[in-house]
């Protein structure tokens, strides 16, 4: 029980590797700008928004039980509401000075906060160091699956160090007792609407749609000229090796807006892979899956499909793909230095392999396939209970 001054919990290994890796290649594939300078942020509701709802299902059970602890912890079992999740990445020059967590008048309804780490401090980024202003266990040092968990209120003043480097990972949940701030509800009318209109298989339904461009243009914190920057998906693809190639390319773009819905072609060197993507989201998605696959592919690999063809990149293509990096990138080294730390850029560069990469495709494919029917035949329950939970289907 809770009765200290400063009610606290520290949860080590709570969340597994699996579950840690899977939220990372979701935000990696899915993230926007965040809320503040430095910040990227995927919300549940933006998943919907962009057609991968069927990527809530690693969520489910990990809000289930993180809401069970905080209830058991602080005893209030079946009083509480999820009244936001997301994942949070940090990168370079971010921070945050003291403050509670309902410091402000539209934050109020927050009881509750939990953080859980999803990367490691030394090994992904350095800096970003957790900070009670007083109490017990003053600092924490995220790691790999441990979750903080705290009151809301100014019991719990806390901050976080600058990140020096390294993009540095949470997940991170706020509980409130006032049903009127339940998330669920919310995500659920959007759930049903967004379902209703794709219900049909065929319809390709588990592809990802991009948002607006500007929900993807990173601008460095201080800079003053507004030229600056670089789009994140163009970026987290280009930091892995990739290039992008499209396939209706007329050569005379003015601008991105139009550029992330087109269907495209990757390349790496002075090779292009011959199969189409429907959109920017969806190459780096199939991408990400690899990163977070990589170490599995190497066993499973199968090769051979007409679309798995690699064939050299002509002259005129290698001009095409140098003339829309400076459409998506206004500054050369920015993208570097923002995203450049990630576990998987070193392999990537040392030995990637396409076999394995058509592995990934089909891996990929089969995954959100099963998690959106996961999703099909789990909203009736939800929306029954008008609530989020895990459902058993196969007992059903
Ligand atoms: O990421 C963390 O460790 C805490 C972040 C935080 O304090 C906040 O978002 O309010
Ligand atoms: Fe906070």
């Amino acid at each position: 029980m809770a009765e200290s001054q400063h009610p606290r919990l520290m949860l080590q290994n709570f969340l597994s590797f699996q579950e840690c890796k899977e939220l990372e290649f979701i935000h990696k594939s899915c993230c926007t700008v965040g809320y503040r300078p430095d910040v990227f942020s995927t919300t549940l509701s933006h998943l919907i928004a962009t057609n991968s709802s069927h990527l809530f299902i690693p969520f489910v059970p990990i809000r289930e039980r993180l809401k069970e602890k905080v209830e058991e912890f602080f005893g209030c079992e079946y009083e509480l509401f999820v009244e936001f999740t997301g994942l949070i990445s940090w990168c370079r020059g971010a921070s945050i000075g003291w403050h509670s967590d309902d410091n402000r008048p539209y934050l109020k309804q927050r009881d509750f906060s939990a953080v859980c780490y999803l990367n490691n401090c030394g090994d992904d980024f350095n800096g970003g160091i957790f900070h009670f202003q007083d109490g017990e266990q003053q600092t924490i040092i995220p790691s790999r699956g441990d979750v903080l968990i705290y009151t809301a209120d100014s019991r719990n003043v806390h901050s976080v160090d600058e990140i020096s480097d390294g993009e540095r990972l949470t997940l991170a949940l706020w509980f409130s007792r006032d049903s009127s701030h339940d998330e669920d509800a919310k995500l659920l009318s959007l759930l049903s609407e967004r379902l209703s209109h794709s219900s049909n298989p065929k319809h390709n339904s588990w592809l990802p749609l991009p948002a607006s461009s500007n929900m993807y243009w990173f601008f460095p914190a201080h800079a003053s000229d507004d030229q600056l920057g670089f789009d994140i998906c163009w970026a987290r693809l280009h930091i892995l090796g990739f290039d992008v190639l499209y396939s209706r390319d007329n050569g005379c773009y003015s601008d991105i807006s139009e550029l992330l819905i087109e269907p495209l072609h990757l390349a790496r060197g002075n090779e292009l892979f011959e199969m189409e993507f429907v959109n920017m989201l969806h190459a780096l998605q199939v991408v990400q899956y690899y990163c977070w696959k990589a170490s599995e592919l190497e066993t499973t690999t199968k090769l051979e499909s007409e679309s798995s063809r690699v064939i050299p990149l002509s002259e005129s293509q290698q001009q095409r793909i140098s003339s829309l990096k400076s459409l998506f990138s206004k500054d050369d080294h920015l993208a570097e230095m923002v995203f450049s730390r990630g576990a998987c850029g070193e392999s990537m560069r040392q030995d990637f392999d396409w076999k394995k990469f058509v592995a990934a495709v089909s891996m990929w494919e089969d995954y959100v396939r099963m998690s959106y029917e996961g999703i099909v035949k789990s909203l009736p329950y939800w929306r029954k209970q008008q609530s989020i939970f895990n459902v058993a289907l196969d007992e059903k």
